[in-house]
């Protein structure tokens, strides 16, 4: 692994291992050799300068953007040497909130919530109203919310109900695209909470993209920072602190990160420099 500055740890079960994937379009290569770990129970905030490739790693792991080199292992199983059933059952553990939450606009939170539930489960439709209705619990909107439409709602509504339809089939890793963006101080950090809960009741595997320092701050447990094609340095905040990289230290040691309160600073066993 080149220069790196890893906390790539074997003792830990890693359920998604991202070995030297290259991706590109056409001669702009985006991604170079990329190495990543993310350990179960672990909230992984992946963070890095704008367009420098943190949507398309996202994609690629999903399998929605090819690569052109690398290995990727999902919940330990290279998903392209799986037969189909196999493909399938791992699809079914892997949860995703996109960006602005992607739900369908002509279906109810409820309706969208049972989605991947009609898609790869054979339920009755009271025991999927009863799932619908635990999720939507789970995330802590309203029970009147199953019958909104997403216009209806407000933009945290939504980012809770696209949480609720990633859970829809209780995953064991779930993606979130910039979970936050959008909302306000309070909402975002309400947010955070819900997904650090989640870790903790559920034993929940988080890969999160987020430029937002409070989640950072409050809610990972580990940082990976994309630069220069690659990982540039993943680990704790001590590590972000310690990192040479110009990006990365005016990201964590600038100014917005300076006002961060000490209260915020860093969940489990990290301290800050
Ligand atoms: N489908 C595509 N076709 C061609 N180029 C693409 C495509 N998707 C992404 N790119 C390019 O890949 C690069 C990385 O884009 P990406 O959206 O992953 O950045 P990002 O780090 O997620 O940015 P941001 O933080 O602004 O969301 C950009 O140069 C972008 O133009």
């Amino acid at each position: 692994m080149q220069d790196q500055v890893s906390s790539a740890n074997p003792a830990r079960e890693s359920l998604l291992s991202v070995r030297g994937v290259s991706v590109g379009f056409g001669d702009n290569l985006v991604l170079d050799n990329l190495d990543l770990d993310v350990y179960r129970g672990e909230i992984l905030g992946f963070v890095g300068a704008s367009g420098t490739g943190k949507s398309v790693l996202m994609r690629t792991i999903l399998r929605l953007i090819p690569r052109r080199a690398g290995k990727i292992e999902l919940l330990g199983s290279d998903y392209g040497a799986l037969p189909d059933n196999d493909r399938y059952m791992l699809d079914m553990k892997l949860g995703v909130m996109f960006q602005h939450g992607a739900l369908f606009s002509a279906l109810t939170v409820k309706e969208n919530i049972q989605y991947p539930m009609r898609e790869y489960l054979d339920l009755s439709p009271a025991l999927m109203d009863e799932l619908a209705r635990l999720k939507i619990e789970l995330v802590g909107l309203a029970p009147e919310a199953a019958d909104r439409y997403p216009s209806e709602l407000s933009g945290g509504m939504i980012k809770r109900a696209a949480l609720a339809r990633a859970l829809a089939l209780d995953p064991q890793l779930v993606f979130l695209d910039e979970p936050t963006s959008g909302l306000d101080p309070i909402g975002a950090a309400e947010f955070d909470e819900l997904i650090a809960r989640l870790r903790d009741t559920l034993g929940l595997t988080v890969y999160m993209v987020t430029h937002d320092l409070d989640s950072l701050f409050s809610v990972c447990d580990r940082i990976a920072v994309l630069g220069k094609k690659r990982v540039l340095v993943d680990g704790t905040l001590q590590d972000m602190m310690n990192c040479p990289d110009e990006w990365v230290q005016s990201y964590f040691r600038g100014k917005r990160a300076r006002q961060m309160p000490a209260s915020r600073q860093f969940g489990k066993g990290s301290e800050l420099a």
